[in-house]
């Protein structure tokens, strides 16, 4: 039986839209619409009991999930949600013992998630070049008790000359700009590893996807989720008047060997209809612009809480 004691996480649930997360400290209270909520009257019952307040209304304690972490957590940008975090896991294969490669930590809400699934043989190294969200991220990530399975780096990979990672499995992009990192994020995924972008709308979908294919990615798919909740009562169940619209689109890749320096030149890229050559033209922009920016190297890496894995060995990719 799991009974709550000094420090424990707990989530005071009143309703959907009133819960409360708190680490219990024996001297704390906090002062509700419902009513004062004690912690220490909280210590020694088993999750799941109800609290009663001075108001003679009650929460339940429930042990927080990791979706309660990140439903609450602070934002210092905008944030992936569990109802895109549960697919981007599962499309993407991501499990216990990898090592995953994710480029803008934000608020770390979706590095909190993915850290709490490749737990505790894998491990996320995640790279950012603001500061302030860095430490808005630590924060969350400390909260949400997966500090151990998260290296922060604050280094701009866009600009970086040398790979800081090789072997990953997983690599994960959160920028406005995911087509620019794809040639770098490719030398440090391994083969047929997953990868993964956030692109809020359709015209960084399309550039992005030109740039998975120029780079030799395969098994391509853009997806939208859209989450509608229902209002289940008994005789009158009906879908709820609120909910949340159109959020970002996601889209997945898989790192190919197209063969094409083998091939001869008029030879075509396999014959998946997304796996089309992109316009030369937008390409050599995209890299024209991976190389002006290359000589503005910032090279900063705070907070090693694990050794990234980067060995000297030069190999294909
Ligand atoms: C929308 S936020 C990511 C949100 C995050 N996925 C989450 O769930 O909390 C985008 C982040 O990318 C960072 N960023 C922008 N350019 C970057 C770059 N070149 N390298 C690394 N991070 C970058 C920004 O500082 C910002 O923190």
């Amino acid at each position: 039986m799991a009974k709550i004691k000094q420090n424990s996480p707990v989530l005071f649930f009143y309703n959907n839209s009133k819960k409360w997360l708190a680490k219990i400290s024996k001297n704390e209270s906090f002062h509700t619409h419902i009513g004062i909520l004690k912690h220490s009257d909280a210590i020694g019952k088993e999750y799941g009991s109800k609290l009663i307040t001075n108001k003679d209304k009650y929460v339940y304690l429930l042990e927080p999930t990791m979706y309660d972490y990140v439903m609450r957590i602070q934002h210092g940008t905008q944030i992936v949600y569990p109802k895109d975090i549960g697919y981007i896991i599962a499309r993407a294969g991501i499990g216990d013992g990898q090592k995953i490669l994710e480029i803008g930590t934000g608020s770390g809400s979706l590095t909190s998630f993915v850290a709490s699934v490749v737990k505790p043989r894998g491990h996320v190294y995640t790279f950012d070049v603001d500061e302030k969200f860095m430490k808005i991220a630590e924060k969350n990530i400390k909260k949400a008790g997966v500090s151990k399975y998260v290296t922060q780096h604050n280094l701009d990979l866009k600009t970086a000359k040398k790979m800081p990672l090789e072997d990953m499995d997983v690599a994960l992009i959160d920028l406005g700009d995911p087509w620019v990192v794809i040639p770098q994020v490719r030398k440090m995924l391994k083969g047929s590893g997953s990868i993964f972008a956030i692109c809020p709308t359709m015209n960084q979908l399309e550039k992005l996807t030109m740039a998975l294919v120029e780079n030799e990615f395969t098994d391509i798919e853009s997806t939208e989720h859209i989450i509608r909740n229902i209002e289940a009562r008994e005789g009158k169940t009906r879908h709820s008047f609120q909910g949340i619209g159109h959020t970002t689109y996601l889209c997945f890749a898989r790192k190919a060997f197209f063969g094409r320096s083998a091939r001869k030149t008029t030879e075509k890229p396999p014959s998946v209809e997304t796996e089309k050559k992109p316009s030369t033209k937008t390409v050599k922009k995209s890299t024209k612009a991976t190389k002006k920016s290359a000589s503005k190297t910032t090279k900063k890496t705070t907070k090693t809480t694990k050794k990234p894995a980067k060995k000297t060995t030069k190999k294909s990719s």
